[in-house]
């Protein structure tokens, strides 16, 4: 019976999230552009669209290092799609239930998503192998995920699912040293705005950054942010939830249910 249920799950997300052997999906399972689309003989620039992906979905946080942010990564489909794989886990039933943590060997959905992540950095444009084209600062030519962490094996082996109520969100922090570099934060639901502080310890190894720098980033969902070197150890994040503190552009963001999906490696025991 499980394993009929994980044989449904797995056909589940291959059809959301594409096969990654055979990357047949269409629009209809795929809301954003697709990812692999030759364009006519009529040869019209077709932004967005080129045979090597995706490009145009990423984005560095240019005043930190290591931060980068892929908006719509997941299309609309996917986001269900991930929301009932996490309702089949059980994580959604009580509200008063705020995290879920998985260890070791993760569910299929997470490593469908964990590889969803790599073949997307890998078709993004911002990745080579040998990191010689990287440029001192966070601008279009420096790299999304540097390549001895894209292909370490696995990519991430633990888990969190953070469900954020409206007026929930999380304090500042860097997170724990027991997890390897190079983390991803996937965003469903409600929009919120992620603020990046310097850490004290690490404030005069920043250049050019004030003490009390505060970096919004928004969060949509069906975003993934990328978080390595710098971005993951120099700096703290936070969500503050509270009446007043989740405005972009001059606008309040109406606050509703929020739901993360933390992946991340651990460091090996000795
Ligand atoms: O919910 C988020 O987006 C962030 C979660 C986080 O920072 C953590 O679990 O360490
Ligand atoms: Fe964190």
């Amino acid at each position: 019976m499980e394993d009929e249920e994980g044989e449904e799950l797995k056909a589940i997300l291959r059809e959301a999230f594409g096969d990654s052997s055979s990357d047949s999906d269409g629009e209809s399972s795929h809301h954003r552009q697709g990812r692999v689309q030759v364009s006519d003989s009529t040869d019209e620039v077709v932004k967005h669209h080129t045979i090597f992906g995706d490009t145009d979905i990423w984005e560095p946080i240019t005043e930190i290092k290591g931060l980068w942010i892929g908006r719509d990564f997941l299309s609309t489909d996917q986001q269900a799609s991930l929301i009932s794989a996490l309702e089949k886990e059980g994580y959604l039933t009580e509200a008063s239930q705020n995290q879920a943590m998985r260890f070791g060997d993760l569910p299929t959905w997470a490593l469908e998503l964990s590889y969803y992540i790599r073949e997307n950095i890998l078709l993004s444009g911002y990745f080579s192998e040998t990191m010689d084209f990287i440029s001192s600062d966070n601008s279009k030519e420096s790299h999304l995920f540097p390549p001895e962490l894209l292909w370490r094996e696995p990519l991430f082996n633990q888990l969190i699912v953070n469900i954020y109520q409206p007026g929930e969100g999380i304090c500042a922090h860097v997170d724990l040293m027991r997890f390897e570099d190079g983390i991803a934060i996937i965003s469903l639901e409600s929009s919120c705005v992620m603020h990046f502080s310097p850490a004290e310890a690490e404030i005069s190894h920043l250049e050019n950054v004030k003490k009390e720098a505060k970096i919004p980033v928004l969060l949509t969902p069906g975003s993934v942010v990328l978080m390595w070197g710098e971005a993951r150890y120099m700096w703290k994040h936070e969500i503050n939830r509270k009446p007043g503190f989740q405005t972009w552009e001059g606008q309040e963001i109406n606050q509703k249910r929020r739901i993360s999906v933390t992946l991340r490696r651990l460091c090996p025991t000795r």
